[in-house]
């Protein structure tokens, strides 16, 4: 997804996110796309000026893919040398960039591995259309042989990093608070007519959570909630913000928020949980903490080592869950996609 750097990127970050017909289909699309971020960027300036002026996230994916490199370079010598690059959807280094400088460099495997651990078509399936639409016209011959890791949501060192970031927060309370603090997974909520399509987001987020449970042993309550909804259609609940007023209500003391969908910080961490639901949880008298961020995170790196190294050793271009298009699926352009990714030969 990327994020803007300062604060002065965020409307073209806007615009590019509404001219995403994967992300949000409106329709006039090029037209109203530039109004509606126009619109909103002095709202969303203030939330990045409130983190210290701009997202985080292009600083950590730069580490994280320099030291997953770093390390693939010693751990898989036969397959080296590793050379990272990012491919932003709405900021740059954006897709079409990061294929241009990938051919001045010479490469002809590439592997595209999302950052996003459980699969949305509204973002790694954004993504990989964006890829698959560049590579239609900058690399027609198909010099460089793709394969994609689509999805990881139970990998066994993600979850294993996801439980050793909540034990080092569960460990700062009082022992004899410590086992009633109420995890609170919390993911980017989806609209409800992406979940009624089919979109396998919600069954996989929940997966990592379950997975994430198992490995704690159980030790806590916990619920998983959806944050970000954005305009007036109904999304998939229930919203961080109403769970916090009605666990208050409901008496509840210690709340710990979980971000299970993203791996590493931004606004939606820095600003949403910390600064907004931070406030009303003051407001309500009930004591909020968050869990850190994966960032880089030693251990999350090996985690994407060990997932890229049996990737390799798989030799299929794709995840079996892949090529199934949303049972309400309409875009031709998935069904583009998926034919391309799934028949690439390497
Ligand atoms: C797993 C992560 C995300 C999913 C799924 C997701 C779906 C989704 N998002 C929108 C609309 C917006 N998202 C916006 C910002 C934003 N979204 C994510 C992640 C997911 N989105 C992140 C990490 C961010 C922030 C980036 C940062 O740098 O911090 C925005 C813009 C901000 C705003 O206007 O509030 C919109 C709009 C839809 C419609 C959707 C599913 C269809
Ligand atoms: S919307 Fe999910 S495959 Fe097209
Ligand atoms: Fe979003």
């Amino acid at each position: 997804m990327g994020g803007p750097e300062t604060t002065d990127g965020v409307e073209r970050f806007l615009t590019n996110l509404f001219s995403d017909g994967d992300l949000i289909p409106i329709p006039f699309q090029s037209k109203l796309a530039p109004w509606m971020a126009k619109r909103r960027t002095p709202q969303i300036q203030e939330q990045y000026s409130q983190i210290g002026g701009g997202s985080p996230i292009t600083m950590w994916t730069r580490k994280q893919g320099e030291l997953l490199a770093e390390r693939l370079d010693k751990e898989s010598p036969e397959t080296a040398p590793h050379k990272p690059y990012i491919a932003f959807r709405y900021t740059p280094p954006l897709t079409a960039t990061t294929i241009a400088d990938m051919q001045r460099d010479g490469i002809t495997r590439a592997i595209a591995l999302t950052l996003y651990p459980q699969y949305s078509c509204s973002t790694t399936g954004s993504s990989l259309n964006e890829l698959w639409r560049q590579l239609k016209t900058a690399d027609p011959e198909g010099k460089i042989k793709w394969s994609v890791i689509d999805r990881w949501p139970t990998h066994k060192k993600l979850v294993e990093v996801f439980a050793r970031h909540i034990e080092q927060s569960l460990a700062a309370y009082p022992e004899s608070e410590r086992s009633s603090v109420v995890l609170l997974f919390s993911a980017h909520s989806l609209p409800m007519s992406v979940v009624n399509r089919g979109d396998p987001y919600p069954a996989e987020v929940a997966a990592t959570v379950h997975a994430v449970m198992e490995r704690l042993g159980h030790s806590n309550p916990y619920r998983l909630i959806w944050q970000s909804q954005v305009g007036p259609s109904a999304w998939l609940g229930p919203k961080t913000n109403e769970v916090i007023e009605g666990y208050a209500k409901l008496g509840k003391k210690n709340l710990l928020a979980v971000p299970i969908a993203f791996v590493s910080d931004h606004i939606e961490t820095l600003f949403e949980v910390d600064v907004e639901y931070g406030h009303l949880a003051k407001e309500k008298g009930i004591n909020l903490k968050r869990v850190e961020s994966l960032n880089a995170d030693p251990l999350f790196i090996e985690a994407m080592a060990d997932l890229v190294k049996s990737h390799l050793k798989s030799g299929s271009p794709v995840s079996t869950q892949l090529p199934l298009r949303c049972p309400l699926c309409t875009s031709e352009k998935c069904e583009q996609q998926k034919k391309f990714f799934s028949e690439q030969k390497l």
